[in-house]
């Protein structure tokens, strides 16, 4: 029996553009996507950059606005129900990212950032508050030393870790990760995909796992749908789309599983290339008719972060 159903879900951005900068068109980023999930099963989504799969993730939390269709949790529908505490929706579907850190306040200690779930949906006193945060990270392997520490005082692996820690807090059913370890080495990869693993089987945890990396994928998920321009061209068990591909773009996408080791280097003149290629061919998103730019918001993630990191690297 599933818990959550997603139909007919559709996310429409306005382009716009002429004299009176009217809507001219639309960016079809979801469109027409329809899943089920069922407790302790993980979801894959996989598509190249672009193909709406972020979008996917943040619409059913209610980070981006939908533009049709519904969202039924436990019998009730919850499209477009605005977040707030009372909401048991909200508190039991959490969502992590490729850089988790980046969601927490960087000039508060972990034991602060830890805190803000349990606040929002739980009333514990604060001795069991602080109980619950040194439970929390024991769960992701950490120590209290933790508790003083600021984010940036943690390696990538670790950030992941806290990240979990966060999304775990309030005994979540459902996590929706968005490419967790894509900014991570490989081995580290392994570390922070098996322990998602542990907690899955010890709290009966569902994924909707989010990633470009069909080996990632492959190791993680039970149900895998492949995504292109902001529809599933296929949908399936591990099993089918491994060994009996249907579609032609999944075709291309299990051939292009990267190497055990690929080379970093190579990968960041790839990322390189892909976020200019994105400015160029997708000027009109970025830059207003004077060329000033208009933020970096239009991006897709994997693209924004890429451009972070150039610019950083630029500074
Ligand atoms: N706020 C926005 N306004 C306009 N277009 C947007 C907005 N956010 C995303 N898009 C566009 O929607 C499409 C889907 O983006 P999305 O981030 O969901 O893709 P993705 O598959 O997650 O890619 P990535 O792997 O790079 O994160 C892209 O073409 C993107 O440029």
């Amino acid at each position: 029996m599933s818990f959550m159903q997603i139909k007919d879900l559709n996310v429409h951005y306005p382009i716009r553009g002429g004299f009176f900068n009217t809507v001219v068109d639309h960016v079809y980023a979801v469109d027409g996507v329809t899943m089920e999930f069922e407790k302790g099963k993980t979801y894959g989504l996989v598509g190249e950059s672009g193909s709406g799969k972020s979008t996917t993730g943040k619409a059913i939390i209610g980070l981006e606005k939908i533009t049709s269709g519904t969202i039924t949790y436990e019998g009730k529908d919850v499209t477009n129900q605005r977040r707030n505490r009372n909401n048991s929706f909200n508190k039991d579907i959490q969502m992590i990212f490729q850089d988790s850190t980046s969601a927490m306040n960087p000039r508060k200690r972990i034991q602060e950032v830890l805190a803000e779930p349990i606040r929002n949906f739980m009333n514990l006193s604060p001795h069991e508050e602080k109980r619950r945060i040194i439970e929390l990270l024991e769960i992701v392997g950490m120590s209290e030393e933790a508790l003083l520490k600021y984010p940036h005082e943690f390696s990538g692996g670790q950030k992941q870790r806290l990240g979990i820690a966060r999304a775990v807090a309030c005994n979540p059913k459902m996590i929706i990760a968005d490419e967790p370890v894509s900014a991570l080495d490989l081995s580290v990869q392994a570390q922070v995909l098996n322990f998602m693993k542990d907690i899955q089987t010890e709290f009966g945890l569902s994924y909707l796992f989010i990633s470009h990396d069909l080996g990632v994928v492959r190791h993680m998920c039970d149900h895998i749908s492949i995504m292109y321009k902001g529809r599933f061209v296929e949908t399936g068990t591990k099993q089918d789309i491994y060994e009996n591909p249907q579609h032609i773009y999944t075709n291309r996408l299990l051939s292009a599983i990267p190497n055990i080791e690929p080379s970093t280097r190579k990968e960041r003149k790839e990322v390189r290339q892909a976020v200019e290629a994105a400015y160029r061919v997708e000027a009109p998103k970025f830059f207003d008719a004077e060329g000033k730019v208009l933020g970096l918001k239009n991006l897709s993630s994997t693209h924004r972060v890429a451009m972070s990191a150039l610019e950083t690297e630029a500074n």
